[in-house]
């Protein structure tokens, strides 16, 4: 089971390589990597195990942030924090491209976090409001998906990561909360 203390933090080289694709069919180890990282999500999303397990909340974890530097990320948007309903978005995203981004950005009123940053850095960070995403899933099988606002910015930002980028990057260092008319904001 994946615990904090397997979380590697900024600083890491490993954080800021491209990772490299994932092969298929997936080997042993990927198919534990993949499994491990959403049980990681599942476990951190239940407040109970959460505390139990002295676990950081995540919606989302790419294996860089585990020290393996392959592109697979696992994602977990839930319908809401109650646990009701099916989740928004749930799936092991591996290779994934975004085929296709909106002009049209949309931010988080309270920033962005990260598991691997362990500082505050406040800034909103503008993301695509909508993308298409294209990624394979374990079993290799293609997913062509169209996301927005919370979940589009999620995977961003699990994207972001397999491509050695951190949120922070993305902050106007001159005017971190700077804004253009059409942004979209989500709390
Ligand atoms: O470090 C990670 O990649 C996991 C992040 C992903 C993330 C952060 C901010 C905005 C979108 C995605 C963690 O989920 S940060 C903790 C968190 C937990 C619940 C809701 C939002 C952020
Ligand atoms: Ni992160």
């Amino acid at each position: 089971m994946i615990l904090m203390k397997d979380i590697v933090r900024d600083g890491n080289k490993v954080l800021r390589q491209q990772a490299k694709q994932v092969k298929f069919p997936l080997s042993a180890e990927d198919k534990k990597l993949a499994e491990d990282m959403m049980e990681y999500l599942e476990v951190s999303q239940d407040p109970e195990l959460c505390a139990k397990y002295k676990l950081r909340a995540g919606v989302g974890l790419a294996a860089p942030q585990v020290g393996v530097s392959e592109m697979m990320a696992a994602v977990l948007v839930p319908n809401d924090f109650e646990g009701e309903g099916e989740p928004i978005f749930k799936d092991v995203i591996i290779n994934p491209v975004i085929l296709s981004s909106s002009v049209q950005r949309c931010a988080i009123t309270e920033g962005e976090g990260c598991l691997s940053v362990d500082e505050d850095v406040p800034g909103f960070i503008h993301r695509s409001a909508r993308i298409t995403l294209k990624y394979q899933d374990v079993e290799g099988t293609e997913h062509t998906v169209r996301l927005k606002n919370y979940p589009a910015i999620v995977c961003q930002h699990e994207i972001d990561h397999l491509h050695g980028t951190l949120f922070y990057d993305h902050v106007d260092k001159e005017n971190p909360f700077s804004k253009v008319d059409n942004d979209l904001f989500i709390e």
